[in-house]
């Protein structure tokens, strides 16, 4: 194909994140309970000599242009398994929060691998894709994918589950992100300092809780509020002290439910319905603790490929 092609991602929130103890590999085992939210990316995959990425949006600044970039690193990784050249300039539309525990690179990632795969006529089957996107990072196949799953493994391992409803959200954006891999060691830290330990023989295994699985099925938002949670939230809050104010922000706003998104600093917050996103989000807005308030819902599908 010689027109260039888009795709659309969305960013996604935890509505539950259980982090078992640490593995030998450094990764930790989860039970990770996806929901994709209605903030996206675009990447557009234009033909080109070489492999250039560009980016435009208000983080734009904060995202590498080089081979480190998920979404170069895709389409590399798409090149090499079909023999084709990676030539492809990848022009990457950023909505969703720079390094703010929502998934953005993997969204681009996602997105850089259907955009390349069409644009190259490299025919990759969906399995393939999976395939790709594990080996690129734990959270790229919930990109792919979308709507609400549960992550085992280290995430990446999905299976899809059904929803009864839309949550209406309201996240509050931070000044600044925060590293993956340091939330993750700041979860050890905190393990081992309390005298528990934070090893795979310490830590019980991360399951599902059957009640918040139970509320995404009947689309109860109430219901889904009480279940919540993330286990990386101490750790994001240890690091970061000054979220605890937005939490508490939004929740006195009357927020069902309100929790670090991932590993953050992004917050998130469970309204009862849209006009009550409306309420949590304009007191956040007033409250000074974060840059910049979104209001969206979910579940959304995941990358697609659009017409511009
Ligand atoms: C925490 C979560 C929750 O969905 O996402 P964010 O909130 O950052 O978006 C994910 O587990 C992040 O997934 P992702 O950002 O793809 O991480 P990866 O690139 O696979 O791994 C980056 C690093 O995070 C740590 N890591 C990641 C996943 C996992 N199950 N255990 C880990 O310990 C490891 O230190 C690893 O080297
Ligand atoms: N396409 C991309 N978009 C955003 N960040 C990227 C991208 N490619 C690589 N990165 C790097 O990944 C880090 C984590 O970014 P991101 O995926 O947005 O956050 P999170 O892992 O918290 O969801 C960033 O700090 C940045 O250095």
């Amino acid at each position: 194909m010689t027109r260039p092609v888009t795709a659309r991602v969305p960013a996604k929130v935890n509505v539950q994140l259980a982090v078992g103890g640490l593995r030998p590999d450094g990764f930790h085992d989860l039970a990770n309970v996806f929901l994709a939210v209605g903030l996206h990316d675009e990447v557009t995959a234009a033909p080109a000599d070489t492999l250039r990425v560009t980016v435009e949006g208000a983080d734009a600044g904060q995202v590498p242009l080089d081979h480190t970039n998920l979404a170069a690193r895709a389409a590399l990784a798409l090149a090499e398994r079909h023999g084709v050249a990676p030539g492809v300039h990848l022009h990457i539309v950023k909505d969703i929060p720079v390094a703010g525990g929502m998934a953005g690179g993997s969204a681009d990632a996602a997105g850089a691998l259907l955009a390349c795969d069409a644009l190259w006529g490299t025919g990759a089957t969906r399995a393939e894709l999976l395939e790709i996107c594990a080996a690129l990072g734990s959270d790229v196949p919930f990109s792919l994918v979308g709507g609400a799953a549960l992550g085992r493994g280290r995430g990446e391992l999905l299976t899809p589950l059904e929803t009864g409803g839309t949550f209406h959200w309201v996240f509050a954006v931070a000044d600044g992100g925060l590293s993956t891999p340091a939330v993750y060691r700041e979860c050890d830290r905190l393990r081992e300092a309390s005298g528990a330990g934070a090893s795979a023989a310490d830590v019980p295994d991360p399951e599902p809780s059957p009640a918040l699985l139970a509320a995404l099925r009947t689309g109860d938002a109430t219901a889904l509020a009480a279940a919540v949670a993330n286990d990386l939230q101490p750790a994001a809050l240890s690091l970061r002290p000054a979220l605890a104010g937005t939490l508490r922000a939004g929740a006195d706003a009357g927020a069902l439910a309100s929790l670090v998104s991932g590993s953050g600093p992004t917050c998130a917050f469970l309204a009862k319905d849209a006009e009550g996103a409306q309420v949590v989000a304009g007191a956040l807005a007033a409250s000074g603790t974060c840059r910049t308030v979104r209001i969206t819902s979910g579940p959304v599908p995941g990358a697609r490929l659009v017409d511009v």
